[in-house]
């Protein structure tokens, strides 16, 4: 990238073209059939663009779809629907010497170097594999450009002839980020490049990623887990959970005021220097729901410390309005377990059925606070209803009683600052109080 006097990186960054637009991108995996379960929406529908020459995170929980994201990018995966366009073409359409210019173009280095590492070949015939492959100039010029990369990532010669578990793990990632530039891609993901390394060592490959981005104007989307390694080397950053994107944009001004419930309680979880800041740590509640059933309307709506209630309940205690989500939470797995023959056997002849302990989750959740009438009249019929065999109206009851825009409606993505930064959710609709008051309040009472 060439470089105007007097801009930061980060500036001609934010400046320079596009490279990558992908558009209501989803991958889906199964759900084909006409008994097959519900297909696992692994991305479930996002947008974005990453720019010439940046580092573009990638961050969430375990689970949440970004190794799914950054295969299918370089169609690894092929995408359910949606489109990827590199310098106007959707490569998603793309099928013979097309594709393979393209997998030439974007290539993915691996978290876990142990594994993805042929061990039976040499350090060179891994590096030499994708030139090979592509017919790369001449036998001579590919065994040298071998040499050329080992020097470029801090491996020597020697190293050409010997096997990956001869070397340490640092020593390993650097042959696969090696093999990985090896047909000179412009567009390189990172799939958790360190995480499998120690402290210390994960620092040297982040340094040579970073020059060699430098060097050969590499761009790159940077997926991991560790929310400093994110921050350390990213420009800007995408959070996600369960498939969708919550919040994009600038990683240091995300990081240092995150506007979205979720990013809030992610970013809340990073141990602090100085014990006496003042960021709370907000505890999750509960699990993130499945992927083949995610809620119909915000993905976070399950778990969220901020969500919207309905009017009538919006004054009532946070440790009830708690108790009812996690409830909320047992009847809607209640709801997606197919009682087998005997279990309805059992039912039929009055025995003790798996929906029984919908009681003792009852007593369990509720034993302790003291609950309005209305509040306990519809957990009350819920339980009913799933001692009935009929625990989908009572997730359906419940749904219409505590329900809100949030378990109703999908948020829009809503432009929460001056650079642009984006952010999915409904709290930041001008008729809803904003999440920072509601989090806060939230705290004081814990
Ligand atoms: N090949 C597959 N077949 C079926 N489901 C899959 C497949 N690959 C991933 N999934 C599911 O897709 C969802 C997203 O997984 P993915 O690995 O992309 O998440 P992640 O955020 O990268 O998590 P991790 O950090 O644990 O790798 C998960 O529910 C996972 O079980």
């Amino acid at each position: 990238m060439s470089k105007t006097t007097g801009q930061s990186d980060l500036e001609q960054r934010t400046q320079s073209e596009t490279l990558l637009e992908v558009r209501n991108l989803k991958k889906y995996y199964g759900g084909d059939g006409f008994f097959a379960d519900a297909p696992v929406k692994a991305v479930n529908d996002v947008s974005f663009q990453i720019k010439e020459g940046e580092t573009f995170g990638l961050v969430g929980e375990s689970g949440s779809g970004k190794s799914t994201l950054g295969r299918t990018l370089i169609q690894l995966e092929t995408a359910t629907e949606g489109e990827i366009l590199f310098d106007g073409t959707d490569v998603t359409s793309l099928s013979g010497s097309e594709l393979k210019e393209w997998r030439r173009n974007a290539q993915m280095v691996f978290q876990d170097p142990e594994s993805s590492l042929n061990d039976r070949m040499t350090v060179g015939e891994i590096i030499q594999e994708p030139l090979d492959a592509h017919g790369w100039e001449t036998k001579q010029e590919r065994r040298q450009r071998v040499v050329e990369l080992l020097s470029q990532v801090g491996l020597r010669k020697e190293h050409y002839f010997r096997y990956p578990h001869q070397f340490s793990g640092g020593q390993r990632q650097r042959v696969g980020i090696a093999r990985a530039l090896a047909l000179e891609p412009e567009f390189v993901v990172l799939d958790e490049p360190v995480s499998a390394l120690d402290v210390s060592v994960q620092a040297k490959i982040i340094t040579l990623l970073e020059d060699l981005q430098d060097e050969f104007d590499l761009t790159y989307l940077f997926i991991a887990h560790d929310l400093s390694v994110i921050r350390h080397i990213c420009d800007r950053v995408a959070v996600m959970y369960l498939g969708k994107i919550m919040e994009l944009g600038e990683t240091e001004e995300l990081y240092n005021d995150p506007e979205n419930p979720y990013t809030q309680s992610l970013l809340s979880a990073i141990p602090r220097p100085d014990p006496t800041a003042s960021r709370e740590r907000i505890m999750l509640p509960g699990t993130p729901p499945s992927p083949r059933d995610p809620p119909k309307g915000c993905q976070f709506a399950t778990r969220c410390p901020a969500k919207i209630r309905p009017p009538e309940y919006e004054h009532l205690d946070s440790e009830v309005w708690d108790a009812i989500e996690r409830f909320r939470e047992v009847i809607r797995e209640r709801s997606r377990i197919e009682l087998g023959t005997s279990d309805r056997v059992r039912r039929r002849l009055g025995l003790f059925s798996r929906y029984d302990d919908i009681e003792e989750a009852y007593e369990d959740l509720f034993r302790q606070l003291d609950l309005p009438n209305d509040v306990n009249e519809p957990l009350q019929t819920a339980v009913e209803q799933v001692k009935d065999g009929r625990p989908r109206d009572a997730r359906q009851h419940l749904h219409n009683t505590f329900g809100s825009v949030c378990d109703n409606e999908r948020p829009e993505f809503h432009t929460v600052s001056e650079t642009g930064r984006q952010s999915y959710c409904h709290r930041h609709m001008s008729e809803y109080e904003d999440v920072e008051p509601v989090l806060a309040r939230r705290i004081d009472e814990e």
